[in-house]
């Protein structure tokens, strides 16, 4: 066993323990004594009140599985499904009505819409890229993806396509047109811009003209005779025009513009939830020192590429000359948030005085916390929230009641590390079936430190599945999207964040956009995002962050709440109505198809996160498309199958022979990674038999999570690793 601390009752991994010492705690005024004091105070207060929220989740879902196999599968009488949820404790009573209170936010999530983008936390280089994605380059991901289409000799060729280039300056300018249009005339036309007595100047061959609304005028770099960049401001968010006529790009536009940077990625979450895979503590202290770094303004990372290595840092803030000749400065950065882990897991990163392993929500309160007080107080205060706050998104609470546990526990939190009391904020994650039908009794108990709620979908999807597993099969894994729940859960969550006064204090969210290549796609569809009355919603990389940008400049959101804001347009019962399919429709290529998908995304999946440790990964679906899948989307994959399983729709034998076909598919797949180990054709790794419990013993899982197996699989893995290396 590794080597251990004892403290105040603690027994401390080594690793963390010298990371608190030597890191975290120099510079923030607090003693060690009283820290692990503290934190051991926390943890005994916290360990047994997780504990019974656990039990309770048990209770319920026992009841519900009771309930289901006592009417039968096939359907349920609404009427008394709906008062038999309530008489189990699962619905609740809804608060008179009441707003909320939460002060001390920044303009990034209170005011101000825009992209959200999340980024696994235990990835130093995409982290540091992920912070520095505030700004974005339009002609870079205009190029650089699908969404200027590869017609007509626009293919992306290895060198330089000029006819490609030409397409994306001709968008390029059709971004500017719709978001900082000119009196007259198109930016397209203009030959030169210059500021003049603090407006913009933009010549054309038919004259000068200036902004249509010399307002959005926001500053500019240079010489404004001559200016380096124009900034631009619409619906509260920044575009730069970046001029360089001695730039390749630049030489040959007749203006100049070498580039135009959309402010992209407001926010980010920092993830140490589902896109990572940290399972003992060499891992937590990697997330917790990036998250430390990422406070104290210090996090790079050595990138790697073209035959060039060099050093990521994280950029400083902009700086320009305002219209009024004053000096203006921008973030350069987005304002991170960190998302924690939920109620579910234990961490032997410390045991407790009787030597178990402590509920990791704990953990990460305390030690995000503590690298956060960097961020507070001391000389690189203010470096992330200039509000004096701390934004922890929480996962994966069921109702209320973890709502309250959740928030008393950050409470806690803040008295060990001596902040004023609501600094630490709490993101509601709207993904569990049980919070979605008690949205309003959640965010009351949270009412005073809320600042977001967010429909995590694929989770949600996940636990639609898992809650009602012995009320019959469910629909196809692709037809969810057309449920009536899914619909219903959607707007309610709008609507009651409305209802809750969250417009113009809080950010209501929308869920990952899942397809990172397809981009064109997003251009296309996510803009139903701001016009459902989100203020964010998550993208997979900054590209994607740039192009969700432009829906921003399309949707004046503040509007569309004020539009929404008029009642609610589902119901409970919408919310609550079972997206069971019909078996008759299946015929054996379609059952086929739906096991085979869902058993190669689970093993493409599970099999980096087993063998590598990597927590989130691009796995190509059934058709050949690159899907992000993380934890959520793996629950989803393997809760289908476990469903489908349970109810006879397939056999234990074909689970079996689809798990041994799809790993071939999946080892071919990965067979360019020279470190890769094939499942194929021992089907012994820890990998396989990981994927292979999560859909064979997926019913019986807590909620259908897929934490315990694969931290399970993981840590058998790191352990057998060490073996090897140390025997060679
Ligand atoms: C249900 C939920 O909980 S959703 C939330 C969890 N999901 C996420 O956080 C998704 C985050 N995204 C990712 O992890 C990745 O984009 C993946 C796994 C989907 C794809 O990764 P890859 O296949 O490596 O991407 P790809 O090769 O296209 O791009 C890599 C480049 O993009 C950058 N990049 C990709 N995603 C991100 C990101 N989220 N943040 C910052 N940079 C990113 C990388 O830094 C890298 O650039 P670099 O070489 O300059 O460092
Ligand atoms: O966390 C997000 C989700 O969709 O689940
Ligand atoms: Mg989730």
């Amino acid at each position: 066993m590794a080597e251990r601390t004892d403290i105040h009752g603690l027994h401390v991994a080594g690793a963390l323990y010298a990371f608190v010492r030597d890191e975290a705690l120099p510079g923030t005024g607090i003693e060690e004594d009283a820290f692990w004091a503290g934190a051991a105070a926390l943890i005994e207060d916290f360990s047994p009140r997780v504990r019974e929220l656990l039990d309770v989740r048990d209770r319920i879902q026992e009841q519900i599985d009771e309930f289901h196999r006592s009417t039968g599968a096939g359907g349920v009488d609404q009427d008394a499904y709906e008062a038999f949820l309530r008489s189990i404790g699962y619905l609740v009573d809804e608060p008179e009505d009441f707003s909320i209170s939460t002060d001390r936010v920044d303009p990034e999530i209170a005011t101000i819409s825009g992209p959200q983008l999340v980024v696994p936390l235990l990835n130093a280089r995409f982290a540091a890229n992920a912070a520095n994605a505030r700004w974005g380059s339009l002609y870079d991901a205009f190029y650089g993806t699908d969404v200027i289409n590869e017609a007509e000799g626009r293919e992306r060729t290895a060198g330089y396509n000029p006819v490609r280039g030409q397409a994306v300056v001709a968008r390029a300018r059709q971004v500017l047109d719709e978001s900082v249009p000119l009196a007259r005339g198109s930016h397209a036309q203009v030959t030169a811009y210059r500021i003049e007595a603090g407006t913009l100047v933009a010549e054309t061959a038919d004259g000068a003209t200036g902004l249509a609304d010399p307002e959005q005028l926001a500053g500019f770099r240079g010489d404004g005779a001559a200016p380096e960049a124009i900034l631009l401001t619409h619906h509260g968010l920044h575009l730069e025009i970046q001029i360089d006529r001695g730039h390749p790009i630049g030489s040959g536009d007749p203006a100049g513009v070498k580039d135009v940077v959309l402010e992209a990625a407001l926010t980010t979450i920092m993830d140490l939830e589902d896109s990572v895979a940290a399972v003992d503590a060499e891992d937590k202290v990697s997330g917790y020192r990036n998250w430390l770094q990422l406070m104290q303004g210090t996090l790079t990372a050595e990138v790697s590429k073209g035959g060039r290595t060099y050093s990521r840092s994280l950029n400083a803030d902009r700086v320009y000359t305002a219209p009024d000749g004053t000096d203006l400065t921008l973030p350069g950065r987005s304002l991170l948030l960190i998302r924690q882990v939920g109620h579910l897991m234990t961490s032997d990163a410390v045991l407790d005085a009787a030597g178990n392993p402590v509920p990791e929500e704990i953990l990460d309160a305390l030690f995000t916390g503590l690298g956060s007080v960097h961020d507070l107080r001391g000389p690189r205060a203010g470096g992330n929230s200039r509000a004096g706050s701390v934004y922890i998104v929480k996962p994966k609470m069921h109702g209320p009641q973890e709502v309250a546990v959740a928030c008393a526990l950050l409470a806690g939190a803040e008295s060990v590390l001596g902040l004023e009391p609501l600094t630490l904020k709490i993101g509601i994650m709207d993904e569990e079936r049980r919070t979605s039908a008690n949205l309003k009794a959640c965010i009351w108990e949270a009412r005073e430190r809320v600042v977001f709620i967010n429909t995590g979908f694929l989770d949600r999807t996940g636990d639609e599945i898992h809650t009602s597993m012995l009320a019959g099969p469910m629909v196809r894994k692709a037809d969810m999207r057309s449920t009536s729940w899914i619909k219903a859960y959607e707007e309610s969550n709008v609507d009651i964040g409305l209802e809750c006064g969250f417009r113009g204090r809080a950010q209501i969210g929308k869920g990952m956009w899942a397809a990172p290549d397809n981009l064109a796609d997003m251009l296309e569809q996510k803009i139903a995002h701001p016009l459902a009355g989100a203020n964010c919603a998550w993208v997979p990389s900054p590209t994607a962050a740039t192009l969700h940008a432009i829906h921003y400049h399309q949707v004046d959101v503040d509007a569309r709440q004020a539009e929404l804001g008029a009642g609610r347009r589902s119901t409970l019962r919408q919310l609550l109505t079972l997206p069971l399919g019909n078996p008759a429709e299946w015929d054996d290529e379609a059952r086929r198809n739906e096991l085979d998908n869902n058993i190669q995304s689970t093993l493409g999946y599970v099999v980096r996160w087993v063998s590598a440790g990597v927590g989130c990964s691009k796995v190509p679906d059934i058709e050949g498309t690159p899907l992000m899948e993380d934890r959520a989307t793996c629950r989803i994959s393997s809760q289908h199958v476990s469903n489908w399983l349970l109810h006879g729709i397939i056999t234990r034998a074909q689970v079996e022979d689809a798990l041994r076909r799809m790993a071939a598919v999946v080892d071919e797949q990965n067979a360019s990674d020279l470190t890769y180990v094939p499942m194929a054709p021992s089907f012994d790794s820890e990998a396989f038999l990981a994927a292979r419990d999560l859909v064979l013993d997926g019913a019986s899982q807590p909620s259908g999570y897929t934490e315990p197996i694969l931290h399970r699989h993981r840590a058998a893995q790191k352990q057998a690793d060490v073996l090897v290396r140390s025997a060679s």
